[in-house]
């Protein structure tokens, strides 16, 4: 008897109404969403939610991540919801960054996902096998105690920083120009430790500097800048070749 009270009990305290009214006069016909337990009653992750709505609010548009209108080309990045201005930063091209002189070689081996920046410096975005290993491993290397020092959520279907999508921007093709530009920038020594965490990028080799060595050495970040109003619905497309005189 005892059991089965506490069964009871146990149900109806995992039991969770979202529309009590509506509930109250549709008991008979009610269809109930089991979930194993209270934790695990999430779709999609908190983060997910989170950037959706930041990303909504505080830029004014959303982007994400799905199947390409080019056919064969595999995901891409769509403006989903709001407008892109012109000359607005849309994405961030993550991945672990490489002097010229480190090696990449293995890491770049059917690798569709290397970007060159214009002074030979590589970011490879790949989000997975040797790649992440590689990435993961320098973040967690590169952490100061709790504090991170770079985002490695960008690695996951749900990245913390929205913008960290850059990687997966298809290439212009005939009846799809360009809309967006890559853009290099150099995070220096004075931007702000407490936002270090949000930047889906990180240096390949250590810090070899002494203690007390005043140099610094700059993170290469990649940006992808619109180059005309974006509308919802729309993939983004860049050029994979940049020519430089
Ligand atoms: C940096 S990845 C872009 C993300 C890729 N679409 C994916 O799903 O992983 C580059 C690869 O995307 C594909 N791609 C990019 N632009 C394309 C295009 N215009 N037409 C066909 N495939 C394209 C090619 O396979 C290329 O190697």
């Amino acid at each position: 008897m005892g059991g089965w009270v506490r069964r009871l009990r146990a149900r109806w305290q995992a039991y969770r109404y979202r529309f009590v009214p509506w509930i109250a006069v549709n008991l008979k016909d009610r269809k109930v969403r089991s979930v194993p337990k209270g934790t695990q009653d999430k779709i999609i992750p908190d983060s997910a939610v989170l950037s959706t709505l930041v990303m909504l609010k505080t830029l004014g548009f959303c982007t994400e991540r799905k199947e390409s209108s080019l056919v064969g080309a595999g995901r891409g990045v769509f403006v989903t919801r709001g407008t892109v201005p012109a000359k607005t930063v849309v994405s961030m091209y993550p991945g672990t960054m490489y002097y010229p002189f480190e090696p990449i070689l293995l890491q770049s081996i059917a690798n569709p996902f290397v970007f060159r920046c214009i002074d030979g410096v590589f970011i490879d975005g790949n989000d997975c096998r040797i790649s992440k290993m590689i990435y993961r491993s320098c973040a967690g290397r590169d952490r100061i105690g709790p504090y991170l020092t770079c985002d490695r959520s960008w690695l996951t279907q749900y990245p913390k920083n929205p913008l960290a999508v850059g990687q997966y921007v298809n290439n212009q093709s005939a009846g799809h120009p360009a809309n967006v530009a890559y853009q290099e920038y150099n995070i220096q020594v004075d931007f702000p430790f407490t936002l270090r965490k949000y930047l889906p990028n990180i240096h390949y080799s250590p810090n070899l500097q002494t203690a007390g060595d005043a140099s610094y050495r700059s993170l290469r970040v990649v940006v992808l800048v619109s180059l005309r109003d974006i509308q919802a619905g729309e993939e983004l497309f860049s050029s994979y070749f940049t020519l430089v005189e």
